[in-house]
Parts: structure tokens; C-alpha cells; sequence
């Protein structure tokens, strides 16, 4: 049977919502899907006016639709932004090298300028090199830590004042499960706010908080976006790929499940109310390169020595749970928790 669709109840309906199971039209869903990131962006105070944003690109289907996406609403509301792209080579062939190029399509076809900064300059190490020497097993550790440095440091070449990224509500609800899962209690109710760093030089945002993935994946299907459609090759996170199987099941079940979980992470207080155990570490920077840490050398830094020493096989081993670890055996553990 031919359904109208229930937002303009003229054309044809084309399309199954995922998050709402609305039936729609596809310019109708076209409407529904960017209205809903303007109001995550104003409800959220995501952006200033005059704000110099990079936008994290890493050529696939969220950061492409965000970029995509971001263009559209700054001139669609005047939010008056400056937008950039800026991508992270980590040196992974057959992987990265592929999906910079959909990066580089995207800068000519939305207008952006593009700036990419790859692990080989910021560390002496691609990805490459590193899983050679360590293996598969932990090179997320690695990889993670950089790639946090490393849009930083490029999002300060760029003068940005925010890092956009395209985490997803998917992404977000999986990281909200694994932080349960660890008993992570002080991240389980950070790790759903649409800004990191509101006070620091460098916010991050996520305008995707509440965006489905699979609807991410519709719009740059309906829109012939340009984007490369590969995991990485060296990323064998087998307890995110359980949480993320979890939250598919369940939202084949019921689809709000994915907002859901988010909405009752929003609600969780940390330190919870009455409690004494209130300390935060306070802020240094590092005595080598000058990135902020809590630690006398930040944990790119530790990393990168264990590299050049040729300990990062026994940094990966120590951390394995069970055994009390030193001061920058902690710093690499900490960091293999954060999926950003
Ligand atoms: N190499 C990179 N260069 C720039 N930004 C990156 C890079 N890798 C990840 N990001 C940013 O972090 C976000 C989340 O990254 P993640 O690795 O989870 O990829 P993803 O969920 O597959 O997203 P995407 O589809 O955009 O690759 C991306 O949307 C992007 O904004």
C-alpha cells in the first residue's frame, strides 16, 4: 500500500525513519535530520558567533556528513562559523591513505580549506611502524592517544577556538555501556556531554549526540556524499565490538534504546551528591613538549619513549588488569578508555 508521508502528508513516503519510525519523504527526512542537529548545536550552545571550528575529518561517513552538514546550517541560520577541515594521517596503508582521498574531494566540494597532519612529523612513528613492532593486540592505545594530540595540535595551527567531531549517538550510548561495564563511574557521566573542555582553550563538540548512525548513513546515501567505507584494518576492539553488537539487538527491538541510554547517562551526577571524593588532578604541562597533562610528561610522550626504547611491547603487556602499575603505566592504561 502507498503511504503518504506523515510529515507533509503530500508526497510519496519513501523512508523509514530508524530513530522515529516515522514514515516520511525523502525531503521530509532531509528537513527532520538537519533540524534536529540545529537543535542539538542551539541547545547546547555548541558554537559562538565569529568561532573558528575544525571540523575532525577523517573521510568517513560521520565526519563527511558533518562537514557536509556543518556547511549547510552555518549558512542556512548565519551562525557565522569559519569552518575548516583537518585530517590525522596515522600512516595506516591501504586504510588512511584511501579514505584521505574521499577528504580531499570533500574540501573542493563543500568549499573548505584542509589541513592534514600525520603521525610520521608530530611522533617519528606511523601506525604502520607501530603495529609492526607491537602487534595488533593494543595499538588502539596508541593510536587513540595520538590522534588526540595530534587534532589538537592541528586544530592550534588551524587558530581554531573548537574541535568538531562526528560521534555519533551509537557511539556514544556504546561508550556509556563500556564505561558501566569498567565501573568507570567518573567518565560514565562525562562521556555523553555534546562539549569536552568547555573552559579549556580547545572545547571539543559533538554535534551528532543524538544523530543515528544509520540515519547518518541514509543521509549520505540520499545525498551521494563522497565518503570511504572501510573499518580500520587495525582495530581488533573486541569489548566495544560487544557493546556495539548489544546496542544493534536492542534497537532492533525497540529503537529508542540508543536514546535511551544516553538520556540516562545525562541524569547521573559524579562525584555522586554528599560524596568527599571531589579531587580533580591538576592541570600541568608537559616538560617535553608542553601538551596538558596531569603528569610531569604527557601520555603521547610516554608513549613515544617506549617506542624509541623499545619497551612498548612490555608498556602493552604491564597494563593487562591484575598487576599495580607505575606512574606512566597508569597514564596508557587511563588512555586506552577514552574512544576519541
Ligand atoms: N584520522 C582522523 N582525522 C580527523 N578526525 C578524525 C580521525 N579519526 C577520527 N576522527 C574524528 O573522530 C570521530 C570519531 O571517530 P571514529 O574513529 O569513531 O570514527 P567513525 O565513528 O567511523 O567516524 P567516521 O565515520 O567519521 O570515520 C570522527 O567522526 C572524526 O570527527
Amino acid at each position: 500500500m502507498v503511504r503518504n508521508c506523515s510529515a507533509c502528508g503530500t508526497q510519496r513516503a519513501s523512508v523509514k525513519r530508524p530513530k522515529t519510525g516515522a514514515a516520511v519523504c525523502k525531503e521530509c527526512f532531509y528537513q527532520q535530520f538537519e533540524t534536529e542537529i540545529h537543535d542539538t548545536i542551539t541547545s547546547h550552545s555548541l558554537f559562538n558567533r565569529g568561532d573558528r571550528v575544525a571540523i575532525g575529518a577523517s573521510g568517513g561517513k560521520d565526519s563527511t556528513v558533518l562537514a557536509y552538514v556543518l556547511s549547510l546550517l552555518n549558512k542556512r541560520h548565519d551562525y557565522g562559523l569559519d569552518l575548516f577541515l583537518l585530517s590525522v594521517d596515522e600512516g595506516i596503508t591501504g586504510y588512511r591513505d584511501d579514505s584521505l582521498e574521499a577528504v580531499h574531494k570533500n574540501k573542493v566540494e563543500y568549499d573548505l580549506p584542509l589541513l592534514v597532519v600525520d603521525y610520521r612529523t608530530l611522533y617519528g612513528w606511523t601506525m604502520d611502524e607501530i603495529v609492526s613492532v607491537i602487534g595488533k593486540k593494543s595499538n588502539c592505545t596508541f593510536c587513540g592517544v595520538f590522534r588526540r594530540q595530534a587534532l589538537d595540535r592541528g586544530a592550534v595551527q588551524l587558530k581554531a577556538d573548537k574541535v568538531a567531531t562526528g560521534h555519533n549517538a551509537d557511539d556514544m550510548a556504546e561508550t556509556v555501556l563500556l564505561n558501566f561495564l569498567r565501573g568507570d563511574f567518573p567518565r560514565l557521566s562525562r562521556c555523553v556531554d555534546a562539549v569536552t573542555g568547555r573552559d579549556s582553550a580547545l572545547p571539543r563538540v559533538k554535534p551528532f549526540k543524538y544523530t543515528y548512525e544509520k540515519e547518518i548513513v541514509m543521509y549520505a546515501y540520499f545525498k551521494k556524499l563522497h565518503y570511504f567505507a572501510t573499518e580500520c584494518i587495525y582495530s581488533p576492539n573486541a569489548y566495544r565490538g560487544y557493546a556495539r553488537q548489544f546496542l544493534k539487538d536492542l534497537e532492533a527491538v525497540r529503537p529508542s534504546a540508543i536514546l535511551d541510554v544516553i538520556r540516562s547517562a545525562e541524569q547521573l551526577t559524579f562525584p555522586p551528591p554528599g560524596s568527599k571524593d571531589t579531587a580533580m588532578p591538576v592541570q600541568k604541562t608537559c616538560e617535553r613538549c608542553g601538551y596538558i597533562t596531569s603528569q610531569r610528561l604527557c601520555k603521547a610522550c610516554v608513549l613515544t619513549d617506549s617506542l624509541n626504547n623499545g619497551t612498548a611491547a612490555d608498556v602493552n603487556r604491564k597494563s593487562r588488569p591484575g598487576r599495580v602499575k607505575n606512574q606512566s603505566e597508569a597514564q596508557v592504561g587511563h588512555a586506552v578508555k577514552a574512544k576519541e
